[in-house]
């Protein structure tokens, strides 16, 4: 009987009245008497309503049993929200107040002694779209928001951070170092001198391994392998690798002129192409003049991290490495079917000098050469130099346009990038992107975005200028006494005497060689002299700036552009010369508005100030002592200020 009692009372009436008919057919049919028929409908009815008080408190104990579950259900639900180690917070989507917490918020947040308040909603839904961890007391948490019902999850992260920082402080490290100038330092030294020196560079290395607990070994004399994990080389990072001052201060007191270049790389697991990306950073740190550190992480999109540089590159005394390039780019442009040279972008006197000494070598390797410029990129003393070269000889000087230059062009061309290195800064990209055969001659410190496809570097940042690497490649050529005119000789030694100051800035016996060369190729001084010749507008605009100038800090000058006027980049770079020749000033900055709209910098200095790696923080670069940046979406008011804050940190530093 039980299953009658889920009927509902109207069903069960229903059977009951059928069951009735039924019965009373049945009775009548069988003849049965009149009282028969009422005692069973009696009967009918009392069993009717047994069944529907039967149905009832079924229902009842049923609502009861429901409604059990319920508050046991809500109660487990409650002791979870309660008990559970993550928050949960719903907020007013308006206001951001807090609407409700669960203990876990409270105890999270009482545990810093303060109650969650709107303020700790921002900051959380702030990271949520940082996807970054969040800091409370002691703990880190991550954050998910369900902005349909306006609820943050809070998830204690402290764990996994810490597990993370863990597996980050146990990648490899594999540096190289090399010590500068070894070879020069102990050219003409008794052999008890040169094992002192070997003494005094493996002592302070051992010294400095000791002191971070990192593994080194010594290769030769001037080159060492050190091995460490991350975790000590953050410790040498937060010493912002002092080891290059002590090493310089430690030699300088013993007389002798050496300092470290090293290259160091970290990663996971491919120690190989951990290695190889150390040795790399060791050749940038060399090229860029020693004394320095760069650092890469070996994934693709790191990028290089430079420390030191606080020296000027030594001069390499020898002119074993220009003997050496000059053969190797013979080879070069013998397998190429012609040779396109280019400077940088506004093609100054040096990297024109530089292009036509290329010419002359690739001409003295029996093949035609060209040299590129850009018309809507010409400076004037550039200008002045083409013009006289196209008035001499045959009319056709293999000076040409960049549009000629792209329809010369063949796919065995090899292009010779003079006076520049970054890619950048070359004088037109899809030019040079259209070569497959690069090579590359430049006295600037390297940097990054440097040509991929580069068979050939030569890279000397302690050389004056471009045009002086140029022509010690050229005097190696056996054939150098021909291919070479008056004219050409007087603009490379032009860019010589631009890059030089007139040979009062970074001048070594090389640049004198290279000079004397010059002149016995037939450089004419007048010739020189009248394509060098300041033009008298411009004379007065770098001198607006000068007369606009202010020393800001000792020692340091810095001249302002007018407000609304606009200057070229000479003209800018020209009043920064101008500043750094006032007697007492290390270090000089013309700040301008340039006539491209952004905001132009040049910045110049002597005795040991490193101007370069402060325009490298501003997004430029160039030398140790000449280095500018272009500035874009900033006004000069503001470029002024940025700057004044960088050399008040660097002042600090010292
Ligand atoms: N964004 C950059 N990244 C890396 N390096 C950069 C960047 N912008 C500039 N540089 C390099 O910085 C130095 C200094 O540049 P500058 O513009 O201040 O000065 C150059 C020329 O404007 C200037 N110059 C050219 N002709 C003359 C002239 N007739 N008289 C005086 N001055 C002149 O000389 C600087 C030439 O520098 P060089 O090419 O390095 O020899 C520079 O290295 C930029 O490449
Ligand atoms: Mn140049």
């Amino acid at each position: 009987m039980n299953f009658v009692r889920r009927f509902s009372p109207l069903t069960i009436v229903i059977i009951m009245i059928l069951v009735q008919v039924i019965e009373s057919l049945v009775l009548i049919f069988s003849d049965t008497r009149r009282s028969g028929l009422i005692y069973l409908l009696i009967l009918n009815v009392v069993i009717t309503l047994i069944l529907l008080s039967q149905t009832r408190n079924y229902q009842l104990r049923r609502q009861d049993f429901i409604r059990k579950i319920n508050d046991e259900a809500e109660n487990s639900l409650n002791a979870t929200l309660d008990n559970m180690p993550i928050g949960v917070i719903r907020f007013n989507n308006q206001s951001l107040e807090p609407e409700w917490f669960n203990p876990f918020v409270d105890m999270v947040f009482k545990g810093n002694d303060k109650i969650i308040n709107r303020d700790d909603i921002k900051l959380i839904l702030k990271n949520v779209n940082d996807d970054q961890y969040i800091n409370i007391g002691s703990q880190k948490y991550v954050a998910e928001l369900d902005s349909e019902k306006s609820l943050i999850y809070l998830i204690d992260a402290t764990k996994e951070v810490a597990f993370k920082s863990e597996f980050n402080d146990s990648r490899a490290v594999i540096g190289s170092i090399s010590v500068d100038n070894y070879d020069d330092a102990t050219d003409l030294i008794t052999d008890s001198e040169r094992t002192a020196i070997n003494n005094f560079i493996s002592t302070f290395l051992e010294s400095f391994a000791g002191k971070y607990g990192i593994y080194i070994r010594r290769i030769n004399s001037s080159r060492h392998y050190f091995f460490c994990d991350y975790r000590i080389l953050e410790k040498i990072i937060n010493d912002k690798f002092s080891v290059l001052n002590d090493f310089r201060k430690s030699s300088a007191e013993k007389n002798i002129p050496l300092t470290l270049s090293i290259g160091v790389s970290y990663g996971w697991n491919d120690f190989p192409a951990i290695g190889k990306v150390a040795m790399n950073n060791l050749e940038l740190a060399q090229v860029r003049g020693g004394d320095q550190v760069v650092l890469r992480e070996n994934t693709e999109q790191a990028r290089p991290v430079y420390f030191g540089g606080n020296s000027e590159s030594r001069t390499q005394k020898s002119r074993t490495r220009a003997r050496a390039i000059s053969t190797a780019l013979r080879t070069i442009i013998a397998e190429s079917d012609d040779v396109f040279i280019v400077g940088h972008k506004y093609t100054d006197m040096d990297a024109l000098g530089a292009g036509v000494a290329m010419k002359a070598f690739a001409n003295m390797c029996g093949k035609e050469a060209f040299v590129v410029y850009d018309p809507e990129q010409l400076l004037p003393d550039v200008g002045r130099a083409i013009d006289k070269m196209n008035e001499s000889s045959d009319g056709f000087t293999h000076i040409i346009r960049l549009e000629t230059a792209k329809n010369l062009k063949k796919t065995n061309s090899l292009l010779i990038m003079v006076d520049h290195s970054k890619t950048g800064q070359t004088l037109n990209f899809d030019f040079y992107n259209s070569f497959e055969k690069v090579v590359v001659i430049d006295h600037h410190r390297r940097d990054d975005d440097f040509p991929e496809q580069a068979l050939l570097s030569y890279i000397e940042s302690s050389a004056s200028s471009a045009s002086e690497l140029t022509v010690e490649i050229l005097q190696f050529h056996d054939n150098n006494r021909r291919k070479m005119s008056t004219i050409e000789a007087s603009i490379v030694l032009a860019g010589i005497e631009m890059d030089t100051k007139n040979f009062t800035k970074a001048t070594t016996e090389r640049t004198f060689e290279a000079a004397a060369y010059l002149r016995s190729r037939g450089a004419d001084n007048d010739l020189i002299k009248m394509i060098m010749a300041t033009d008298f507008e411009k004379y007065k605009k770098v001198n607006e700036i000068v007369l606009n100038s202010k020393v800001i800090l000792p020692h340091i000058a810095l001249g302002l552009g007018i407000e609304h006027q606009k200057y070229d980049n000479i003209t800018t770079a020209k009043a920064a010369d101008t500043m750094l020749e006032m007697a007492g000033i290390t270090a000089s900055f013309a700040v301008t508005q340039h006539i491209n709209g952004f905001i132009s910098i040049s910045a110049r200095s002597r005795n040991g100030f490193n101007v370069q790696t402060l325009m490298e923080k501003m997004g430029g670069g160039g030398h140790f002592n000449n280095a500018a940046t272009q500035i874009y979406e900033k006004n000069i008011e503001e470029v002024k200020k940025d700057l004044i804050e960088l050399l008040k940190e660097r002042e600090n530093e010292k």
